[in-house]
């Protein structure tokens, strides 16, 4: 007997017939999200589930008896209940890896946009405010050459290094839950102190996961340490920033600006201080958004769900729940 396995985002037409060779499967194929009280329904009797950022916790979990495996189409998995999810030896799995590129080069255009203010000019040209004539005005910074902090030296931290120190010759900084040696040999990158990167970085990029540890990890006192000519760039998920400080710190020119892919609420409620300033640039969590990679981020997570209902341990499990598929 084919497993259950309920779809709750669309997937690419082959990706979800590979599914349908290894399992029988419901699925929601509308574009606007599954409303929770129909995901609660759809979950009854599945034994796997495919999805993309929608909540898995307690409650999902009650109404799915039989769930064994839950595979999202994400390498974040803030949106795991892990302690839940082990009390009833359900699995996680995720998608690392296929999305790296393509998350780091999002950085380097929030990076360059900022410091080149590329969205606000673009205004200003399509607006007809554009006169002959050097206007000092329109200035920004550099990038090459300037020093780079990156906080969360993983997969994607790595990926925007190597683009900063081979691309823009940039000195690059680092701060991370461990040093890494073998990074810092490959691409000549410094470990350094939280306190120590903040104080000497031209642009700062958060690229942690969202754990309680990094709940709010940076807030005003971080940002009273930044440079008054910082670019702060956001691409790890909005709670790990206090936007409250964060607005602050952009108002009283604190610093110089930011660069947001993700944010406290998604979608940002449109009067949100944030979008007022125009030393902002925003993106609506847009990292990993290409063609190419959400289908490789969906093929990896159709895989993901098949082998770990077939108990094959090749599959990305999350790592708080390796042991399971072990057990
Ligand atoms: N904006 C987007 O669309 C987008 C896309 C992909 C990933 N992300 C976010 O980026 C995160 C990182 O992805 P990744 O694949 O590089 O993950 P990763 O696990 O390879 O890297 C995360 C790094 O952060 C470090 N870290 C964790 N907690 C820390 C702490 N408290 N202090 C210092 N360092 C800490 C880890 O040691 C690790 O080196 C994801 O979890 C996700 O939240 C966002
Ligand atoms: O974590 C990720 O993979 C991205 O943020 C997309 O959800």
């Amino acid at each position: 007997m084919k497993p259950n396995v309920f779809i709750a985002n669309p997937i690419p037409a082959d990706i979800e017939a590979y599914i349908g060779q290894h399992c029988q499967y419901r699925k929601w194929d509308r574009s606007e999200p599954i409303p929770r009280g129909k995901l609660l329904e759809e979950v009854r009797d599945a034994e796997g589930l495919l999805l993309h950022g929608l909540k898995v916790d307690e409650e999902l979990l009650a109404h799915a008896p039989h769930l064994r495996v839950i595979s999202t189409i994400s390498v974040g998995y803030n949106n795991f209940d892990i302690g839940a999810m082990r009390k009833r030896k359900v699995l996680g799995t995720h998608t690392p890896y296929v999305l790296d590129d393509t998350v780091a080069d999002l950085v380097f255009a929030l990076i360059l946009s900022s410091a080149r203010r590329i969205a606000e000019l673009d205004r200003y040209v399509k607006e007809g405010k554009w006169k002959k004539g050097d206007n000092e005005n329109l200035f920004g910074i550099d990038v090459h050459h300037r020093t780079l902090g990156i906080i969360g030296m993983g997969r994607i931290g790595e990926k925007v290094a190597k683009r900063a120190k081979l691309g823009f010759d940039m000195e690059v900084l680092y701060y991370n839950r461990r040093q890494k040696p073998e990074i810092e040999e490959r691409l000549g990158v410094t470990y350094v102190s939280l306190e120590t990167l903040l104080r000497q970085s031209d642009f700062i990029v958060l690229l942690t996961p969202l754990t309680p540890q990094t709940v709010q990890l940076i807030g005003d006192d971080q940002f009273q340490l930044m440079k008054e000519e910082a670019i702060f760039i956001n691409a790890s998920r909005g709670q790990t920033v206090d936007e409250q400080a964060l607005v602050r710190a952009l108002q009283s020119g604190r610093i110089r600006g930011a660069g947001l892919d993700v944010f406290q609420q998604e979608p940002i409620p449109p009067d949100h201080p944030l979008l007022a300033l125009p030393n902002v640039v925003t993106v609506p969590h847009i990292g990993s958004a290409t063609h190419q990679t959400r289908r490789d981020m969906a093929r990896v997570a159709a895989e993901n769900l098949v082998k770990a209902l077939q108990g094959d341990s090749s599959c990305y499990v999350v790592p708080e729940l390796k042991d399971l598929i072990l057990s």
